[in-house]
C-alpha cells in the first residue's frame, strides 16, 4: 500500500476535527508524526487542516449553495476541503476538484465532483460578513462593538493568515506581544518575580533571562512540567510549582513583582487556533472574567509594598481587562510600556493583530504603594 498523500492526511485529520471535535493542533500534529510526508507535503497538509478549520463556515457557505440536503459527515468534510482549496488555497481549481474528488468513496465521487465544479466556476455573493469571514456571528458583533467596525475587520481578517513565527535572541519561539508584556514586568536582576499562570513558559523564562528569581506556577501539573523543560533546555533556574493562583499558598508580600497572564477567551489569537473560534462560547467569556477576578484579587496580596501587578491577557474585550477593578491598595501604572506597539486602552495598553502583526492582547500594570 503507498504511503498517505498530504490531502488524505488532512482528510483524516479534518474528519477526527469536525467529527469528534478532536483539536486541531494535537490531532494533526501526531498524525504528521506517523505520516511518511516530506517537508513540503508536511506544509501543505497542515495549511489544509489549519485552512480548512478557519474557513469552516465560509466552505459551508460556497458549498451550500449547490446542495438540497444535508451530506453525510464524511462527505461535509470533503466539500469544505474542496471548497478551501477552490477559493482559500493556493492551488489550481483542476488539482483541488481531482485530487479531493480522489478521496471520495466510488458512491459519492460525481456528487462531490459536480458540486466542487460549481463553487469553482461560480461568483459568491456572501450571505452575511460573518460567513465571508468565517466566524461565529457573537464573535463578529463583539468585536464590532468592541473595536469599531475598521478595527474589528483588520483583526478579524488578520486572524484568518498564520501567526508569523518570532524567535527570541535564546531561541524560544514566542509572539512579540508576548515579549512585549513580559518587558512590562521591568524586571531588574535579582528581583524575586511571580508568573502566576506560568505554562508553557514563554514568558517566565523571558523574565529568568532578564536575571530575576522566578517562580513559575500553574494549576496543571503536566502543564508545569513544560516549563520546567523549556527553563532546563534554555539552562534557566526557576522554581516550577502546580499551584492554583485563586488560592495561593505564598507568603502574602513575598514578591517584588506578579505576573497573571491570566487565562482567557484568546480572542487576540485566534490565528494559532483554528479551532478554537468554534468552541469558544459567549458563557466562556463570563466564566473566565469570574476566573480572572479570583486571580487577580488572590495575586494581588503577594505583591510586596512598592511592588508591581501586571495583568495580560491574549484577548481584545474590556470585560477580561480593563473592566476588572483595581484590586484593593493598588494604583494603576500608566507610564507606557517599554517596548511594543501598544495602542492606549482606559488605564490599560493594547495591541491589535494586525497593528504589528502579533497576537491582539491586553496589558494593565499595577504598583502597591510603599
Ligand atoms: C495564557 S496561558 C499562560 C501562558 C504563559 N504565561 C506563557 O507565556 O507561556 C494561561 C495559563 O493559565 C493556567 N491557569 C488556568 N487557571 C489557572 C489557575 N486557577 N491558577 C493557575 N493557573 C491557571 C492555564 O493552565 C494556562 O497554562
Amino acid at each position: 500500500m503507498s504511503a498517505p498523500s498530504a490531502r488524505r492526511v488532512a482528510f483524516d485529520a479534518l474528519r477526527r476535527i469536525d467529527g469528534d471535535g478532536a483539536y486541531a493542533n494535537i490531532v494533526l500534529g501526531a498524525m504528521l508524526d506517523r505520516s511518511e510526508l516530506h517537508e513540503q507535503d508536511r506544509r501543505f497538509a497542515t495549511d489544509l487542516v489549519y485552512g480548512t478549520t478557519r474557513m469552516r463556515r465560509a466552505c459551508d457557505a460556497l458549498v451550500d449553495r449547490f446542495i438540497t440536503s444535508p451530506p453525510d459527515d464524511a462527505t461535509r468534510t470533503l466539500l469544505r476541503l474542496g471548497a478551501y482549496q477552490l477559493v482559500f488555497g493556493d492551488v489550481a481549481p483542476h488539482a483541488a476538484v481531482s485530487e479531493t474528488v480522489g478521496l471520495a468513496p466510488r458512491r459519492t465521487r460525481g456528487f462531490v465532483n459536480a458540486v466542487l465544479r460549481k463553487v469553482s466556476s461560480t461568483d459568491m455573493v456572501w450571505p452575511s460578513e460573518a460567513a465571508r469571514l468565517s466566524y461565529p456571528d457573537w464573535i463578529v458583533d463583539r468585536l464590532t462593538d468592541e473595536l469599531g467596525r475598521d478595527d474589528a475587520l483588520a483583526s478579524l481578517i488578520r486572524m484568518n493568515e498564520p501567526a508569523t513565527v518570532s524567535v527570541r535572541d535564546d531561541g524560544y519561539v514566542q509572539d512579540p506581544s508576548s515579549q512585549w508584556v513580559a518587558a512590562a514586568v521591568e524586571v531588574a536582576p535579582g528581583e524575586r518575580v511571580l508568573d502566576t499562570c506560568a505554562a508553557p513558559g514563554g514568558k517566565a523564562t523571558a523574565l529568568a533571562g532578564a536575571g530575576a528569581v522566578v517562580t513559575a506556577a500553574d494549576v496543571r501539573a503536566n502543564r508545569v512540567s513544560l516549563v520546567a523543560a523549556n527553563a532546563e533546555r534554555l539552562g534557566l533556574d526557576i522554581d516550577c510549582v502546580v499551584e492554583d493562583a485563586t488560592q495561593p499558598s505564598f507568603a502574602p508580600a513575598s514578591f517584588d513583582a506578579v505576573l497573571i497572564d491570566a487565562p482567557c477567551s484568546g480572542l487576540g489569537a485566534l490565528r494559532r487556533r483554528p479551532d478554537a473560534r468554534w468552541r469558544l462560547q459567549p458563557s466562556d467569556v463570563d466564566d473566565l472574567v469570574e476566573l480572572q477576578h479570583r486571580i487577580l484579587a488572590a495575586s494581588a496580596r503577594l505583591v510586596r509594598p512598592g511592588g508591581r501587578l501586571v495583568y495580560s491577557v491574549c484577548t481584545l474585550t474590556a470585560a477580561e481587562s480593563i473592566d476588572h477593578a483595581t484590586p484593593d491598595g493598588f494604583e494603576v501604572d500608566d507610564r507606557p510600556p517599554p517596548v511594543g506597539s501598544w495602542r492606549p486602552f482606559g488605564h490599560g495598553w493594547r495591541v491589535l493583530p494586525h497593528d504589528a502583526d502579533t497576537d491582539g492582547m491586553v496589558l494593565v500594570r499595577y504598583r502597591r504603594p510603599a
